[in-house]
């Protein structure tokens, strides 16, 4: 075996069949479950979530300011992806995560004047400002292209499988919230994030050692920001 194949497997656990994503849902499997199966999350599932105010403001617009600032994140990997080689399908993909952005955008718009809320009063609270912080330290040209795609990644993973959990079969997500969990918990979403994580999982396969390490770190950052986010609706954040 080469020396570098042998740093490889060292950082990452991966073998020749299981791809890198893989070995990391399996090693950081609770950690990532604290995020899918956070209290707020299940309180979707189960139908006992609080309808106050506080919490549709909350849902609509801390998750507006997070996906205005997604947008520029999106825009940098997507600049990346130009740059590497046998980039066409990568940029087939990333152009449609951002054409679903738009339609997020849209959608917290359509929300906020059903609720009257009003979305361009709403104070960022402390953990959304440090999430959107993290999202432009990795935007500079330094961050390597497999870093910034595992953080799209799982970003958009993490929101597709909370709420697709919303919506498996005993749960009794409250009429007012369906939309909201097909949003991002349906088939069509799901079938994007992964297009997203075989990108991470191609571009890892000819990285160094080191950027894949550097990889897995981000990964675990997006992890633990997507809980301090879900911490917000209980105001442990
Ligand atoms: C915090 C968060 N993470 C992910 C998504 C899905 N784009 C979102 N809207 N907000």
């Amino acid at each position: 075996m080469e020396k570098e194949e042998t740093a490889k497997m060292t950082v990452t656990g991966a073998t020749n069949n299981i791809p890198v994503t893989e070995t990391w849902m399996r090693k950081h499997r609770l950690l990532y479950d604290g995020a899918t199966r956070h209290p707020f999350i299940l309180s979707i599932r189960q139908g006992s979530v609080d309808f106050s105010s506080f919490k549709r403001w909350l849902v609509i617009g801390q998750d507006y300011i997070f996906v205005r600032s997604f947008v520029p994140f999106v825009a940098s990997v997507l600049v990346k992806s130009c740059k590497e080689p046998n980039n066409e399908s990568d940029m087939e993909v990333l152009l449609g995560g951002m054409a679903s952005l738009a339609d997020e955008i849209n959608w917290f718009k359509k929300e906020a004047s059903k609720y009257h809320v009003s979305l361009t009063s709403v104070v960022p609270q402390n953990a959304n400002v440090t999430y959107c912080r993290f999202l432009e330290s990795l935007t500079g040209q330094e961050i390597e292209y497999p870093v910034a795609m595992t953080a799209f990644w799982a970003i958009e993973s993490v929101y597709q499988q909370s709420f697709a959990h919303c919506l498996e079969e005993g749960g009794r997500v409250p009429q007012e919230l369906q939309e909201t969990c097909e949003r991002w918990g349906n088939e069509g979403f799901g079938a994007y994030c992964n297009s997203l994580r075989d990108i991470v999982d191609r571009s890892l396969q000819k990285a160094s050692a080191e950027v894949i390490s550097k990889a897995e770190v981000c990964f675990l950052s997006v992890v633990e920001h997507e809980v301090e986010f879900w911490n917000m609706s209980t105001g442990d954040a």
